[in-house]
């Protein structure tokens, strides 16, 4: 068990590693700091952290500093703690961007006591009000040590992020680098360019309204803190440009096909992109292994899901994830039941038609 953690930023990343650390009972006394006291005062009351401080005294005694602040913010605040750690102390930070953050950090915090962290988890919101302890459960977690860090500071974060539900991967900070520009900074810059894309379109205005599920799904993360995102890519701007070249390169190739009517070399790169797309794993988060769904219709009536769930639950078949697809007020709806195997997922076909529910086996 950790004695004291600061944890500085208690937004949605520090709020939900806070949250997780209580939750799993691993650390003693959380010590919070955030310029934004509104954060503070929510976690307080939830129980995240224990007390707040200014960063002098939380960062005093505690035997792991984490940052989770957004990257640009990240050099100073180092500078600023650096002074009042003790001997030993473990540091380490959640931010979206590692080389440059590494190398500074490596030059102020001496000892190789700092350890660069990224897990790839998140959301479009941001603060602590939508900080969630089971955040990091099954979601990679990537290290980024260097040469230059002390194995038991690595070994110490390593044991904190499996402790906490995750998968962790070692990585050189600049490989990390250019992964997240290509599978997660490339993406955001796509999405909030898609958006402003409709504002282009002569007459764009009400054109939104009528965005179906594909223009939400591309462009959820677009809803993103432009604080946190500013910081990125200004931090990562090298290997981004150099997404942003294979996005160009894949943009240009389309944009050919379309203008040669080439039917062929359309449908080649589209199935090319609809398999690799199938080829993920349901669930956002990682290494999950597939889940097995079965979509279920049912009248709109209050209690309809508790009915489900006591359903299945009575029959000993463990509900895995539930989504809401569509529904329409006062008529019906279509909901999305996942269970961990294929077994769950036959009984619980099995038990719905008995009942007259519609469902049928998803994929
Ligand atoms: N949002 C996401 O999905 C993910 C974010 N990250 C990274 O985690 C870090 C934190 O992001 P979020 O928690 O999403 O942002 P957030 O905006 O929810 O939280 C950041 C917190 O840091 C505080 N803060 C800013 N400057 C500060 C300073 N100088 N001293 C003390 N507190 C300060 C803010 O007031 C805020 O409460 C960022 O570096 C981001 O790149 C990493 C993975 C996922
Ligand atoms: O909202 C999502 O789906 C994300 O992908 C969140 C996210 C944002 C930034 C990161 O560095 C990692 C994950």
């Amino acid at each position: 068990m950790i004695n004291r953690c600061a944890i500085i930023g208690v937004g949605l990343m520090g709020g939900s590693m806070a949250l997780a650390l209580n939750e799993r009972k691993l650390a003693q006394t959380i010590v919070g700091c955030d310029i934004n006291k509104e954060n503070i005062k929510m976690a307080l009351a939830a129980g995240a952290i224990h007390e707040s401080a200014g960063l002098e005294a939380a960062v005093r005694n505690a035997e792991l500093v984490l940052l989770a602040t957004p990257v640009g913010t990240t050099t100073a605040i180092l500078c600023e703690i650096k002074d009042y750690l003790n001997p030993g102390t473990v540091v380490t930070d959640m931010g979206s961007t590692k080389q440059t953050v590494v190398e500074q950090a490596e030059e102020i915090i001496q000892g190789g006591w700092f350890v660069g962290g990224h897990p790839m988890a998140g959301a479009e919101t941001s603060g602590f009000d939508g900080a969630d302890p089971y955040l990091f459960e099954n979601a990679y977690y990537l290290l980024t040590p260097t040469c230059a860090t002390n194995p038991s500071a690595l070994n110490f974060v390593r044991q904190l992020a499996e402790a906490i539900g995750a998968l962790v991967v070692e990585m050189p900070p600049s490989r990390h680098d250019l992964v997240a520009a290509t599978i997660s900074h490339l993406p955001h810059l796509v999405a909030a360019a898609l958006v402003d894309a409709v504002a282009l379109m002569p007459d764009s205005e009400g054109a939104l309204a009528f965005a179906a599920g594909g223009f939400r799904d591309t462009t959820r993360i677009a809803a993103g803190s432009p604080e946190m995102w500013r910081d990125i890519f200004l931090s990562n701007h090298v290997r981004v440009l150099d997404a942003l070249g294979f996005y160009r390169r894949a943009i240009t190739e389309m944009e050919l096909a379309i203008k040669n009517r080439d039917s062929d070399k359309i449908y080649e790169i589209l199935s090319h992109a609809s398999n690799l797309r199938k080829g993920l794993p349901v669930k956002s988060k990682g290494y999950l292994p597939n889940i097995y769904e079965v979509v279920v219709t049912v009248p709109d009536r209050p209690g309809i899901i508790a009915m489900l769930a006591g359903l299945l639950g009575d029959a000993g078949i463990n509900i895995y994830e539930i989504e809401i697809l569509r529904a329409r007020e006062g008529y019906g709806g279509t909901i999305r039941i996942g269970f961990a195997t294929p077994e769950e997922q036959q009984q619980a076909i099995e038990l719905l038609q008995q009942k007259n529910i519609r469902c049928r086996r998803k994929g």
